[in-house]
């Protein structure tokens, strides 16, 4: 489906002031077409305040993926709403979405997806140089790395990182630009049980300092203590387990 680029209205104001994280209301996403369909979110409510880390676990095929994608203005929801830091963008256009993104979401992914030719402080670096001109103003680079234990490798590149390390610049990387809404997608998948621990409560800590909402997606029930709330999907629903 190719969306209109040009004309499609930007996000509407909902008038709630400053940041009040994620929300979703009567969320419904359905891939394919004719025959193929594939309800990936039905009804989906989710409501994730700033400071806030949620865990979504649920088996293969769920719609974990979709939820992120959706709230993080990837994909737009067929029906419902989606309110991300007091905009409403369910009815913003590809572009508007775009830069919604850039101003408002940070992203952080299975193994960190650094730039390889980068060293750790150019990772951040790389993001703060994209930014809209009227964008709020991001975090130090460096002061970042230090906050999430990465000062002393701030000049290496990521083949010279361990896995928890990428994971660590990764996530320095999605929060340096000062984002309302952090959405992470197995975090731990390649990190052994201590660095998986490691790495969920470093993001339950950043989100709560700095006022973030957090979605962790997750197979790893172990790390589920460390979250504020929990979720669970089935066949594209969401329910609250915690
Ligand atoms: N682009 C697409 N076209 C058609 N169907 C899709 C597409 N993307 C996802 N789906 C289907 O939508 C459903 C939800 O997929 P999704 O990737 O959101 O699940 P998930 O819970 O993230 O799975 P996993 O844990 O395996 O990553 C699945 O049935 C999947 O096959």
């Amino acid at each position: 489906m190719t969306e209109q680029t040009t004309s499609a209205p930007g996000p509407r104001e909902t008038g709630a002031a400053g940041r009040t994280g994620l929300v979703m209301e009567g969320v419904g996403l359905r891939h394919g077409d004719g025959s193929e369909t594939v309800q990936a979110l039905d009804d989906v409510d989710l409501a994730v305040r700033p400071g806030e880390l949620a865990a979504i676990v649920g088996p293969s095929g769920a719609g974990k993926s979709s939820l992120l994608a959706v709230a993080g203005g990837l994909a737009r929801a067929d029906r419902g709403t989606v309110t991300l830091a007091g905009l409403d963008i369910t009815a913003a256009g590809a572009r508007a979405r775009a830069r919604l993104r850039r101003e408002h979401v940070g992203f952080v992914f299975q193994t960190g997806n650094l730039v390889p030719a980068l060293t750790a402080v150019d990772q951040l670096r790389l993001p703060l140089r994209f930014r809209p001109r009227r964008a709020r103003s991001g975090r130090d680079a460096l002061a970042l790395l230090e906050d999430v234990g990465m000062a002393d490798k701030a000049g290496r590149r990521p083949h010279q990182l361990s896995g928890g390390e990428r994971q660590r610049v990764g996530i320095a990387r999605a929060l340096v630009t000062g984002p309302s809404v952090l959405l992470v997608d197995e975090p731990t998948a390649a990190l052994d049980r201590a660095r998986s621990h490691e790495i969920v409560r470093l993001l339950a800590r950043e989100a709560r300092q700095h006022g973030v909402a957090a979605i962790m997606v997750t197979h790893d029930h172990d790390v589920l203590d460390h979250c504020d709330t929990v979720y669970e999907m089935i066949d594209g629903r969401l329910a609250a387990l915690a």
